[in-house]
């Protein structure tokens, strides 16, 4: 099915399924169009900035408060507050999740891999992982703890919002507000990917600074879904995360009945092969802020909650350089995936799906074959790294492992024997 979208990061967007759905000139008329209720959505404080402030408008056949009580439910391998498991600086990766036996969907699908802060704080993030092999069916979710960008690996996800329906496949991202009820839909057999919770400032596009006014996540590449409502009536459920703990309420109805909307709170997809990689075209590998394509800032000037950065398919040209990713130590946390292919800094044992992290300050860099090659591959030419999209979620605080992630059959427990065969080679007596 041909989607439509309206495109561009954050703006104030207009919709309607019906025509004439949305009042004029007024948020709340006495009474609205077609007997919708309206209904305001506010994911920021009533006064923060202009700039930064989002919100919208919604007019649907039933307000969102109609639903039986909310009783706690299991929160299966959904973690959220990370403290209570002791962190090690070692260096970890893991194979990818396997995919599931039993119907899973992507609820049921997602074991949380590590994170930091919580949502009471309303800071920091959860890192999950999904599998999938079954769409919900009667079944809705929201998340009152942060923002969802969900980044699929395997299989297409059809993600009917209140707002709309999105799909994204793998190379793409979508990113699903707090408060958004949905439903998610698995396009083909199996789905697998990963999700950042971000309990934080809500995501956005990153200042260019020297750029200047183009480049990296260009604006007019994000598509936000057009209204479209199910007016549907049985016995569903409403499943809600709510401060670390999973809920669950009857419902009557299908909670996506809005038949118009207008604002800038929204769920957007992004298609991670329009970003335009930005690179050294003299020498040296730079930074991988060079990469970014969503920031959740903090209270501090130029200091991130969470940076999603992705490592796509590009030119390298930097002469005399050592091309991959250097060798380095990090006040930041990274925490990586891999879409497609393989990732330049690893030869082997990082496959699409699976994971590494990197916590503040631990050694890493290329592995003892990909150092081996790059140390004496031909920089006069240049070359093009096809077939590949990884990405990092990278924070500030430590990324602390859940019980789950450290206890996983998929842990690689020998991954930093990839830096061992790297060999001493000084010699004092050869420049
Ligand atoms: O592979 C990594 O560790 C991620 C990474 C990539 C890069 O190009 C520079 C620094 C960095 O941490
Ligand atoms: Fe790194």
């Amino acid at each position: 099915m041909q989607l439509d979208y309206q495109s561009g990061f954050g703006n104030e967007f207009a919709t309607e399924a019906l025509p004439g759905a949305l009042p004029a000139g007024r948020n709340s008329p006495q009474r609205a169009p077609y007997g919708l209720y309206a209904e305001q959505l506010s994911g920021t404080a009533f006064t923060a900035p202009r700039h930064t402030n989002r919100r919208s408008w919604l007019y649907r056949i039933r307000p969102a408060a109609i639903h039986g009580p909310f009783a706690a439910t299991e929160t299966g391998r959904i973690v959220s507050s990370f403290d209570d498991v002791p962190v090690s600086p070692n260096q970890l990766r893991w194979d990818p999740l396997p995919l599931p036996h039993g119907p899973t969907d992507f609820i049921e699908g997602l074991v949380t891999m590590g994170g930091n802060g919580n949502p009471a704080a309303g800071a920091g993030c959860a890192i999950h992982l999904y599998a999938a092999n079954r769409s919900m069916e009667g079944r809705y979710f929201y998340n009152a703890d942060g923002e969802l960008l969900i980044v699929p690996q395997l299989g297409a996800l059809t993600i009917a919002t209140e707002l709309g329906t999105l799909q994204v496949e793998p190379h793409e991202i979508a990113v699903i507000p707090r408060g958004v009820r949905f439903q998610v839909r698995l396009d083909g057999p199996v789905a697998r990917g990963y999700v950042c919770e971000n309990y934080g400032a809500l995501l956005r596009l990153p200042d260019l600074g020297v750029i200047g006014s183009n480049g990296l996540a260009n604006p007019r590449d994000f598509l936000t879904p057009v209204a479209c409502y199910e007016d549907r009536e049985g016995d569903f459920e409403l499943v809600a995360k709510f401060q670390g703990r999973m809920w669950r309420a009857a419902i009557g109805h299908s909670p996506l009945d809005v038949v118009a909307w207008h604002g800038n709170y929204a769920p957007y997809k992004y298609d991670l092969r329009r970003f335009n990689t930005i690179g050294s075209i003299s020498y040296d590998h730079p930074d991988p802020s060079i990469f970014l394509v969503l920031q959740a800032p903090s209270d501090t000037p130029g200091v991130d909650t969470l940076d999603f950065v992705i490592f796509p398919p590009r030119w390298l040209n930097a002469e005399d350089t050592f091309r991959p990713p250097w060798f380095h130590r990090n006040f930041a946390s990274e925490f990586m995936g891999l879409i497609h292919g393989a990732y330049d800094a690893k030869a082997e044992g990082f496959a699409p799906g699976g994971a590494s992290l990197h916590n503040c300050m631990s050694g890493h860099g290329p592995d003892a074959e990909a150092f081996d090659k790059a140390s004496v591959a031909d920089t006069s030419k240049p070359h093009y790294v096809a077939d590949t999209m990884a990405f990092m979620f990278e924070t500030p605080a430590v990324i602390r492992p859940t019980v789950h992630a450290l206890e996983s059959a998929q842990l690689q427990t020998s991954y930093a024997n990839c830096w061992q065969g790297l060999e001493k080679r000084f010699d004092p007596t050869q420049r």
